[in-house]
């Protein structure tokens, strides 16, 4: 028996209900409502879960007996008459559509397609397997088009239908078919018309919750146009309880309003956010450009449905600290929605539902909710796969877990941009293709069209594209397009700022992307321009980082500059990404390092027999065949989005830190106040040494490492297991030539000979020092290796490294200290 109260011996009373777009905002309400108060319902939950749908909003049915859920589109003709029959369904409630307005100004075929032909199939369904007693269609009052805002009166049900908007429009045009199939096959419909509907489990595009999340954020509120747009907002649980009341009291063929005279205009409801977050409005509201169109207000006669018994009976006030109390509880509800939350969302920046049925509804037992579904909703489209920052970019998608896919298309072919976009439905795209050159950039010299036709019609018809679906671009684009002047000068660090004009245009390279740049601007609400500048990784073995190409130069000039530290800032490129973020910003990394800076660093801690001659920009002039820039840009703007930004030098510092120097590897020591300058030697050739192991090494016991790497500071050492009283390279193993002579030559023969196949017991440890010559004087430590682990197999072993890479010198007081020649106090 039902337990619902608007259900009575005179109402419908339906058995088993199909509920389309069950898992979305509305239709979750009211299906949670049904299978809670109508236990002896059958209800079956269908859903395709697209971006605005979350088995989430339907966790209080998923033990129900009464309730089934299945994953499905409506548009599959197929799919939904099999459903009806096999599921033996005698009601439907029509809910499942694309709802939001603004989607509507730039993808209407996806409205068209799922609210005018899914509406279709359904009804076409419901002709051939005749069996439907109900058929319930959910439209909106927007199908009524704007209402004066002079007038009291509201729409009556009866009144013309006028839509303004393409999702209005394919809602008005469900409704005709609806009307059709009534009248033609007699098909028992139902349509109802509603005011804006608010509360908990809604997908935040919409105006509420987004504003929320927003202000939950301290972020600004945007308003579209003035922001004297009105709207009647229910609350949803009151919405429920109306369609609750429609499916056993409406009327076959009738039409019912589902409204409110309570109005909000959208300033309004920006004010009562605020007011509710303690937030300066003045300060929160930020407006933005407006729809295309922007119905003015919706205002429903609401007198039909209150005969039939129904009564609003939450209060705005009530209705919006309930949705607030709900965000602030459920911040994570719809995952990483900065998509949504932007001024103007597009559906293709949208994703789809990465719900996993089985999580929820199968295994959902034991799971606890913070569980599901962690996913972050971006999806990126990446161009430029095959070159460096494009490598790089896949490569930090796939570490952090972000669905990305690489663009087939070519940049100056559109149609294949298209399809790409198309297939993929990218939240975002980036832009890391185009020429730079090769070997450098004079290249361009001499390949002008080449140059034209990537870096200009490519980089344009992208941008084009991204704006024509609506999507975000994140462009790399150069910073050298700028040089030195009388305002900007050299050592003053007053940088160009974002909105300075190009003034370098030397080098056909610069010139183009300095144009391009330009042109860029009309793109401004879908592009976002980031400057690069000599950019620099930690992955020295690719040409085109900046310290590897100017390491290899004959010879380089030496002046200041602002550079780009890849491993920093390309993850900041995709949280601009995430931020939406829009306009020009120089992606530099704040000051300037000269090229003599950097490579004094990569001489001291890469390559100690580095060395390099400098020339003046006049010599250079003569080896290569345009000017180069040479500039500072002002990183303020990227440093006030991204206030932990390191300076281009500090950045250097940790990243190649945290890169060549991992802790709790090598070696293991006893150091108390050693000579730095011992250590720094050592640790510098650390990084060397582990390039040329073939064996993995292994994690040992000790951390040693230089407090601050690449600068002067006492060698800080942790020990995790005793301290030992001798230095040991641990497990460093080089599979290479050993110069037993020199050796000789350099400890002198007698102690060589000691040494050399020797396996000896180290004095109080468990370690041995191992030495095996092999007969033709070269050493190979893998044989060796094993040779010794057969014989010894309980002790830990150490190796002692005689290689071409470590200087001689060091090798031998290493070699000393080891055999207690040396204490690690004697300088080296
Ligand atoms: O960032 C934003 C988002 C929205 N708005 C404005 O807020 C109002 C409400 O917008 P929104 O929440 O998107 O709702 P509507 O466009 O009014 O449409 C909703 O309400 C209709 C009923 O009126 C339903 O049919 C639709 O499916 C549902 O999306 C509109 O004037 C928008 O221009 C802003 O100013 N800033």
């Amino acid at each position: 028996m039902s337990t619902g109260s608007p259900a009575s011996a005179s109402s419908y009373a339906p058995r088993k209900i199909l509920i389309t777009g069950a898992a979305g905002f509305i239709a979750s309400h009211v299906t949670n409502r049904l299978i809670k108060n109508y236990p002896d319902y059958k209800i079956v939950a269908l859903d395709k879960l697209d971006y605005c749908s979350s088995l989430r909003n339907l966790i209080p049915c998923r033990s129900s007996p009464n309730f089934k859920f299945l994953k499905g589109d409506i548009t599959c003709a197929d799919l939904v008459n099999y459903l009806l029959v096999a599921e033996d369904i005698d009601t439907i409630m029509h809910f499942a559509a694309q709802s939001h307005v603004d989607n509507s100004f730039g993808n209407s075929f996806e409205f068209t397609n799922n609210n005018i032909y899914g509406t279709h199939v359904l009804l076409e369904a419901c002709k051939v397997t005749r069996k439907i007693k109900r058929f319930i269609h959910v439209s909106t009052d927007e199908v009524y088009g704007e209402t004066d805002l002079e007038t009291d009166i509201g729409n009556p049900e009866a009144s013309q239908l006028l839509p303004t908007n393409p999702y209005s429009a394919t809602k008005a045009g469900a409704e005709m078919l609806v009307m059709a199939y009534h009248r033609s096959y007699g098909l028992p419909t139902i349509t109802t018309r509603g005011n804006n509907v608010y509360g908990p489990n809604q997908f935040p595009e919409k105006l509420i919750p987004k504003f929320i999340l927003l202000a939950m954020k301290g972020e600004k509120l945007p308003i579209h146009g003035n922001g004297s747009n009105v709207r009647s907002y229910l609350y949803c649980e009151d919405v429920a309880e109306a369609f609750d009341v429609i499916l056993h009291k409406g009327v076959i063929g009738h039409v019912y309003n589902i409204g409110t005279q309570k109005e909000r205009s959208v300033l309004d409801v920006a004010a009562d956010v605020c007011k509710l977050f303690r937030l300066n409005s003045e300060e929160t509201i930020h407006y933005v450009q407006d729809r295309p169109f922007n119905d003015q207000r919706y205002f429903l006669d609401d007198q039909k449905l209150k005969k039939l018994g129904w009564q609003e009976k939450t209060t705005w006030d009530e209705g919006l600290k309930k949705t607030m109390d709900w965000y602030t509880k459920n911040p994570h509800w719809w995952g990483d929605v900065s998509s949504a939350l932007n001024p103007h969302p597009s559906i293709s920046m949208l994703t789809d539902s990465t719900d996993n049925y089985d999580t929820l509804f199968m295994k959902c037992g034991n799971r606890t909710e913070t569980q599901i579904g962690a996913d972050s909703g971006l999806k990126f489209l990446i161009y430029g796969r095959s070159g460096w920052i494009g490598g790089l970019l896949g490569k930090l998608c796939r570490d952090k877990g972000i669905v990305f896919e690489y663009g087939n298309g070519r940049l100056e072919d559109r149609n294949s941009l298209v399809n790409d976009v198309k297939r993929i439905r990218p939240t975002h795209v980036f832009n890391a293709a185009g020429v730079t050159g090769r070997p450098n950039v004079d290249w361009c010299e001499s390949h002008k069209a080449e140059t034209i036709r990537a870096n200009v019609v490519g980089t344009l018809t992208l941008a084009d594209v991204c704006k024509e679906h609506n999507l975000l671009m994140m462009n790399f684009a150069t910073g050298c397009i700028f040089e030195y002047d009388k305002e900007h000068r050299q050592g003053s660090g007053i940088g160009f700022k974002e909105e300075d004009t190009p003034n370098f245009i030397g080098s056909f390279y610069s010139k183009t992307k300095a144009m391009v740049e330009e042109l860029l601007k009309e793109y401004d609400q879908n592009v976002c321009t980031l400057r690069v500048r000599m950019p620099i990784s930690t992955d020295l073995s690719n040409p085109r980082n900046f310290i590897t190409k100017i390491s290899r130069y004959n010879k380089v000039v030496n002046i200041p500059n602002s550079m780009t530290v890849l491993d920093e800032l390309l993850p900041i490129s995709i949280e601009m990404a995430k931020r939406n973020c829009r306009g020009i910003w120089n992606f530099t990394n704040p000051g300037v390092i000269s090229h003599n800076e950097i490579l004094e660093m990569y001489r001291d801690y890469m390559d100690p027999e580095f060395k390099w001659e400098n020339f003046n920009l006049e010599e250079q002039s003569k080896v290569i065949v345009a000017p180069r820039s040479n500039n500072e840009l002002d990183a303020s703007k990227l440093k006030n989005e991204f206030p932990e930004l390191l300076s281009i030098r500090d950045s250097i510092i940790k990243f190649f830190k945290a890169k060549y120097l991992k802790r709790g590897h090598v070696a293991v020591c006893k150091v108390h106040n050693t000579d730095s300058q011992f250590w720094r030697k050592i640790l510098r050739y650390i990084p060397i040494l582990l390039n040329n192991s073939n064996r993995k090494v292994r994690d040992g016991n000790v951390s040693l490492w230089y407090d601050k790497f690449l600068s002067s500071g006492p060698l800080f050492a942790e020990f995790s297991e005793g301290e030992h009283s001798q230095i040991m390279l641990k497990d460093l193993v080089i599979d290479n030539v050993w110069d037993v002579e020199e050796l000789q030559r350099l400890l002198g023969l007698e102690k060589a000979d000691k040494v050399m196949g020797r396996v000896g017991k180290f004095r109080n440890s468990e370690d041995v020092i191992l030495w095996l010559p092999e007969k033709n004087g070269c050493f190979n430590t893998k044989s060796a290796w094993d040779v010794v682990r057969v014989r010894l197999p309980k002790f830990e072993w150490a190796k002692w490294v005689w290689h071409k890479c470590l200087p001689k010198k060091i090798a031998v007081c290493m070699w000393k200290a080891v055999f207690n020649c040396l204490s690690v106090d004697e300088k080296v």
